[in-house]
């Protein structure tokens, strides 16, 4: 483990931010956090990097670096007058980063930022300030980096290549961790989730067996299937071409093979997960 949190808590006059949280990190894997507004995130993400300091628990970071962190916490602080070079030189001055002219054209191409663009960068699009931000993060090579809701203000092309650049870290051995309230983007880009509520992790698990574990209805679509409604006793909705059931993975194959033998035409079936659902794992029972 690159990174092992024991049992931290941090309270406020309002009550525990975090409360008893235990989480690990190995090196090369994403790991995401998932919590609605208000859960926790950004005071354990506090916590680790030292920004404030725990009432109880404890911290261990096996690795011999002076910085084995890199982190984004609320937003990417970018100096918005300035461009994307001088940003990441700056902050290389305060990290006491290596500064040459090569290595920082070399940190804006491994993050994908194009190396003409010599405009100020208030004039970025929100994926092109992530991954400035992100490049800063990297500034000191740490094993691990920390990225505090980076899909917020991004559109599906913006997510979709920010978890390329995510995966692309991971390949290079650093363990990423993630918070996000968006289930679907940590579902695309995490190995394994941290499922946070009111400071407490409440689920936890490798990403694709929670999300199974945890569909409760299926989203089924195919030319008149709708006229199945009397096969179905699980009906949730109906409409026109799609019909919605409440169903667990173990049962769905018997619910496909029903619609198949009954002469319906299947265009997709679409396993559906609430953050609710995650939330609560022990209500999923079918
Ligand atoms: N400095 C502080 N003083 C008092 N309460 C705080 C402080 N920082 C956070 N809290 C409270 O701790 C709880 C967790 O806040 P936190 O910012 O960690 O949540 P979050 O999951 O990051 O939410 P968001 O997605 O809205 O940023 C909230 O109830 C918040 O009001």
């Amino acid at each position: 483990m690159i990174l092992e949190v024991t049992n931290l808590t941090k309270r406020y006059k309002s009550g525990n931010a975090v409360d008893n949280i235990s989480i690990q990190l190995k090196s090369g894997g994403i790991y995401g956090l998932l919590g609605k507004n208000g859960a926790g995130k950004t005071t354990l993400f506090k916590l680790l990097t030292n920004l404030i300091t725990p009432d109880e628990g404890s911290l261990k970071i096996n690795s011999a670096k002076l910085k084995p962190i890199g982190a984004i916490i609320e937003n990417p602080g970018l100096y918005g007058y300035l461009n994307a070079y001088e940003n990441l030189k700056i902050f290389a001055e305060i990290q006491n980063a290596p500064r040459n002219n090569v290595s920082l054209q070399e940190y804006l191409k491994n993050v994908g930022l194009p190396l003409d663009r010599k405009d100020a960068v208030r004039n970025f699009s929100m994926g092109m300030k992530q991954r400035l931000a992100i490049a800063i993060a990297l500034l000191n090579d740490p094993e691990i980096i920390i990225l505090d809701e980076p899909f917020s203000g991004l559109d599906p092309t913006g997510v979709s290549s920010l978890i390329q650049l995510i995966k692309s870290l991971a390949a290079n051995n650093k363990a990423v961790l993630i918070s996000s309230h968006l289930m679907n983007e940590l579902q695309n880009c995490c190995n394994y989730l941290y499922v946070i509520d009111n400071g407490k992790i409440v689920n936890q698990g490798d990403t694709n067996i929670l999300f199974e574990n945890c569909v409760s209805k299926y989203v089924i679509k195919g030319d008149g299937i709708e006229k199945a409604e009397n096969l179905l006793p699980n009906l949730i909705s109906s409409e026109k071409n799609r019909i919605t059931i409440a169903c667990a993975t173990s049962e769905i194959s018997e619910v496909l093979q029903k619609l198949l033998e009954n002469g319906f035409l299947i265009a997709s079936c679409t396993p559906q997960v609430t953050l609710d659902e995650l939330l609560n794992p022990i209500r999923n029972v079918v």
